[in-house]
């Protein structure tokens, strides 16, 4: 939105004044229902989105959908006014705050009292004035400048930025705490590309609203949904602008329209963009990086040939190799850093650490980053640095990622310290629901293990394989793996820490409760979960141990719908993950709490809870694992509380991500979820084609969890459709084998179903 400079005032936009959002994608059609779930709240929401994707557009429509419609949308453009201006833009000022300021003028937090106020291109607000911010945001108090007085805003702030605001948190020049003030709903908009789907009825909306309104042939409607869309709506909004002045005639086919695409202009790099990504090299002294990149583009040009090199630059090879000398200094210099960031480290302060790392990675883009001995340093920085990265960023810190990477990639480095970085990747990718990706790493670890003969790291790479393949669906090769080293039917007092310092043990009796239960043995089910219950009440674990071990039992509780249980360990695992900053597992925690919650006779609450459990705090820190755990759930409390439709959607999207990602812990479930659903719509053949689907997939995945749950809604379909009998035969056939003692409620209900069969 360069297009404005300071604030602009809608007096008023009420709902019917929401503007139009083109478009059926289902991209969109997420978009839509979040913001029609988020505009009705006072929170504050960030949009994030490329130029031209619509983010003032949503900001409006959820301004005409909020409750502070009948106030007025004030728009304004942080990275359009001066930084000497900001401040008084915002909050104002007084008379005399400075010269020049010669009456009281009223700044864009007063003009939006009672309305919304739209700071668009948030990141590009100065960092001076980001405490400012985050001060109205906490406590909805700001003063103009020159002011004692503090004033109240009543209104709601929507933020917007096209920049990687995550990305500026990491490299410090956006504040996190302001970050996650702005984000408690982030609405991530696609780009144009992504909903190319979209394109035709965006192009008849805009045509229509041409001076003479023009129609599209198919060929050339094809022809726009190919073409690339940098811009994205804004780029076509302004090609079909063209057109209704341009063209000839108002029949736009081919021979019309490639003329307007051809001339179309080039996506050029202007200078101020240049200098923007180059001021986003990494380091402080942006000249030097600068003056690096270029001489190491250009030797990579000419094949390190520096008489070449210079030429390119236009300089002498004189120059050249003054600079590359240069870089050799900071040998030495990286050395001792290196040695400041260990002690930093060591003793847990990664803050610091990662800012002297980063000094370290800038001395090493001045090196000529070749030699053997700064190749090991430089391990032992990204190393280093991304062990304090996830330490202040959480498992899933995308540069920590990158910095484990980036070590391993140097093919240097202590075995097992090795190991200790794949353990970091491998983590990582699961709890993004790569499980393709996660299962290949666990492999190479068992590998790497094997071939160094390194024990512990053994351990961690059998329980991360067993772990991978559960969610994978094959819950008989996870508890091979468990066995494999050892892990089977652990003991009270056993004790097994891996090279990571988790408790392989506790984890391995929640994954050997989970597999067991879906292959239908429940009473080894039932019994890991007692173990873990006891160890909980007799053993001192390690905080990060303890979560882990109160996850286990609040997982399997709920699989026996214990309910009480679920609470009690749901919440303790909250609690304790809040305190210590465990975000997934306070997210993990807080969906056992949701699903409480449901049992308790709360269903809506339940939903609301889970969902916000998932997306704020797994999600938000980039977590996909648990999708279709919560999924089944969500959609479960959604059928409780007669929202068949949502129920239909969770359940839907549930298996959609199911089927990408390939997990298949609870595609089961789902499925019959969905067929639940379904019926409740009066959708009763796709809900027993649904169920049939079920039937078969927990055949096919062994879970006979799944398979009773399946036959005990196909049975209760065929019975009142009049089938009972092929009902009962099904069931009976479902119950073959599954032993009794100890069985879940899903068991009791196919029994009940059985029995009144039997009684009919
Ligand atoms: N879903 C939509 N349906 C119809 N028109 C749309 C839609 N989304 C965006 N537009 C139109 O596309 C243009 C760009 O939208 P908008 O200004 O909201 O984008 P933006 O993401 O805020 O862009 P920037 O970041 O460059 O400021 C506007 O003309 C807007 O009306």
């Amino acid at each position: 939105m360069g297009k404005r400079t300071l604030a602009r005032l809608t007096p008023q936009a009420a709902p019917e004044g929401a503007p139009d959002m083109v478009g059926s994608s289902s991209a969109l059609q997420r978009v839509r229902s979040l913001i029609d779930k988020i505009a009705p709240t006072d929170r504050p929401l960030l949009i994030l989105g490329e130029t031209g994707t619509g983010k003032e557009v949503v900001a409006r429509r959820i301004h005409a959908l909020s409750g502070y419609a009948e106030g007025p949308f004030v728009d304004v453009n942080c990275g359009a006014i001066p930084e000497s201006l900001v401040e008084s833009e915002l909050f104002g000022h007084v008379k005399g705050a400075f010269t020049g300021a010669s009456a009281y003028r009223p700044g864009t937090f007063s003009q939006a009292t009672k309305g919304t106020l739209f700071l668009d291109e948030i990141g590009e607000l100065p960092v001076a004035l980001q405490p400012k911010l985050l001060r109205v945001l906490e406590t909805r108090l700001f003063r103009p400048v020159g002011s004692a007085e503090p004033l109240h805003f009543e209104g709601r702030i929507i933020a917007a930025t096209h920049r990687d605001l995550r990305a500026m948190v990491a490299e410090g020049s956006f504040r996190e705490d302001l970050y996650y003030r702005l984000a408690v709903f982030t609405v991530e908009l696609p780009t144009l590309e992504q909903r190319r789907g979209d394109i035709p009825d965006l192009v008849r909306h805009f045509a229509l609203r041409q001076p003479r309104p023009l129609s599209f042939s198919p060929a050339a409607l094809s022809l726009l949904r190919q073409q690339p869309w940098p811009g994205n709506i804004r780029q076509l909004r302004n090609l079909i602008d063209q057109l209704g002045v341009l063209a000839e005639t108002p029949e736009i086919g081919l021979a019309v329209l490639e003329p307007f695409l051809a001339h179309a202009p080039e996506p050029r790099l202007r200078e101020d963009e240049i200098a923007e990504a180059l001021l986003r090299l990494p380091g402080d002294d942006k000249l030097l990086a600068a003056e690096n990149l270029l001489i190491d583009h250009a030797l990579a040009r000419c094949d390190g040939n520096k008489s070449a090199a210079a030429k390119v630059l236009g300089v002498s090879r004189k120059v050249i190799e003054r600079r590359l000398k240069s870089r050799d200094a900071p040998l030495q210099r990286m050395r001792d850093l290196l040695d400041d960031a260990r002690l930093l480290v060591d003793s847990a302060r990664y803050r610091e650490a990662i800012v002297t790392l980063r000094r370290c990675l800038k001395l090493q883009g001045e090196g000529d980053g070749e030699g053997e001995e700064e190749a090991l340093l430089l391990f032992d920085v990204y190393r280093l640095l991304g062990i304090s990265l996830r330490s202040v960023n959480g498992w899933l810190c995308a540069e920590a990622q990158d910095c484990y990477q980036a070590a391993l990639n140097l093919g240097r480095g202590d075995p097992l310290e090795r190991a200790h970085l794949q353990f970091g990747i491998w983590g990582a990718q699961l709890m993004a629901l790569d499980l393709v990706k996660a299962r290949a790493s666990a492999q190479d670890m068992i590998q790497h293990a094997l071939s160094q003969s390194l024990g512990d790291a053994l351990g961690d790479a059998y329980v991360a394989l067993a772990n991978t393949l559960f969610w994978l669906g094959d819950a008989e090769e996870a508890l091979a793996c468990l066995a494999r080293c050892q892990l089977l039917g652990v003991d009270r007092t056993e004790e097994r820490l891996g090279g990571q310092g988790i408790d392989l043990a506790n984890l391995a009796l929640t994954l050997e409760g989970l597999a067991a239960f879906r292959l239908g043995s429940f009473a080894q089910a039932r019994k890991a979960l007692a173990m873990l219950v006891r160890r909980l009440e007799t053993q001192r674990f390690h905080a990060f141990n303890h979560a882990l071990t109160l996850q286990g039992a609040a997982w399997l509780s709920c699989l026996f719908e214990e309910r009480e249980a679920t609470g009690t360990h749901g919440s303790a695992l909250e609690t304790l993950s809040r305190e210590y900053g465990f975000t997934f597992y306070q997210g993990v925690g807080q969906i056992f709490r949701g699903i409480h919650e449901g049992w308790e006779g709360e269903p809506g609450v339940a939903e609301a809870v889970i969902q916000e459990g998932y997306d704020t705090l797994l999600v938000r820190r980039g977590g996909r694992l648990f999708h279709s755990f919560q999924a089944w759930h969500r959609a479960l409390a959604l059928l409780a509380a007669g929202r068949s439709q949502e129920a239909l959607a969770a359940a839907d999207l549930g298996v959609e991500v199911a089927m990408q990602t390939q997990d298949r812990a609870y595609l089961g479930e789902l499925l019959v979820v969905r067929a639940r659903a379904r019926r409740a719509l009066g959708e009763e053949e796709e809900a027993c084609q649904d169920l049939y689907g079920a039937l078969s997939t927990a055949q096919a995945l062994g879970s006979v969890a799944a398979r009773v749950e399946a036959a005990t809604a196909l049975a209760q379909v065929l019975r009142e459709t009049g089938r009972a009998a092929a009902g009962t035969e099904l069931l009976t056939r479902a119950l073959r084998g599954v032993a009794l003692s100890e069985a879940p409620p899903l068991v009791q209900r196919a029994l009940a179903l059985l029995a009144t069969d039997a009684d009919h």
